[in-house]
């Protein structure tokens, strides 16, 4: 079932146009990859998902549905019942995602509050239950403040943050750039699961192919504003048409083969 399509949209900072004529669609389970080269416009694509532009960016033309709402009709007021609910959001900066001098659980209680009636202790239970959920100690980790973390915990509180009211749709903002390479794999599993746990649809955006051949099935390749080849991960990866897409694959040594090494994934 689709989650999101998003047609014809462009974006544009006064004259400039930032991305252009951008089409896209996630099912239920998707994983969508968007690649590209540094600025072609997939973060600014991500952004404007979830209301999220800056107010000097402007959607000139364009629609983002998501099930039968169009997001760009929406009023402030109503994205409440959007964001961090059925839209959740992973950014590389995962600091970002805390206020400094909040705890873990102070966060996880106000998105409870905001979004359910749960009671007091039901959301302190709920909160616990999905930091078990992702591997951390969930008693420690929920009295701490985001400084007494690691980088790969708090991503990874982050994560179940995003996660925690099975969001339709998650949207992760290249979420491993900041970590090394070990804790980058683990939380890309965590997502993983969490993703098979609920079925949701993810669009990855991510500078790692290798991360692209693993995880998605479908793959959208951005360059200077525009999408330029999208479809399934296995065919563009095995016969790219685009030549921008040829030159990725080809700087990556382990996927510049081949159909038999595809296979394998
Ligand atoms: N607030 C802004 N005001 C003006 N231009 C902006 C703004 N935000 C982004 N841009 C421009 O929009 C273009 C697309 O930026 P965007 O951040 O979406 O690229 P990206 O593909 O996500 O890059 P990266 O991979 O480096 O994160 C860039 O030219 C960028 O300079």
């Amino acid at each position: 079932m689709s989650v999101l399509t998003i047609s014809s949209l462009t974006i544009k900072h006064r004259e400039e146009t930032l991305v252009q004529n951008i089409r896209l669609s996630v099912n239920e389970g998707d994983w969508l990859a968007l690649v590209g080269e540094s600025g072609s416009g997939k973060s600014v694509t991500a952004s404007s998902i979830g209301g999220l532009l800056p107010r000097e960016l402007i959607i000139s033309s364009g629609r983002i549905h998501f099930g039968e709402a169009n997001l760009l009709d929406l009023k402030e007021k109503e994205w409440q019942n959007y964001r961090g609910k059925v839209i959740s959001y992973i950014f590389q900066d995962y600091q970002g995602a805390f206020t400094p001098f909040m705890t873990i659980g102070a966060h996880f209680d106000e998105m409870l509050k905001t979004h359910t009636n749960n009671s007091k202790q039901q959301r302190k239970e709920r909160a616990l239950e999905t930091l078990k959920n992702v591997n951390l100690p969930e008693e420690r980790v929920y009295k701490s403040y985001p400084f007494q973390l690691s980088g790969g915990q708090l991503q990874r509180a982050a994560i179940a943050m995003a996660m925690m009211l099975k969001p339709k749709l998650l949207i992760a903002d290249e979420p491993t750039t900041a970590l090394d390479s070990i804790t980058a794999t683990h939380v890309l599993q965590l997502i993983s699961n969490l993703q098979q746990q609920t079925n949701c649809a993810v669009l990855f955006i991510t500078h790692d192919l290798r991360h692209v051949r693993k995880y998605a099935n479908k793959m959208a390749v951005m360059l200077k504003g525009e999408i330029v080849e999208s479809g399934s991960k296995t065919s563009i990866l095995q016969q790219p048409q685009h030549a921008y897409t040829k030159a990725l694959i080809a700087a990556i040594p382990s996927l510049r083969s081949t159909k038999n090494r595809l296979v394998t994934i």
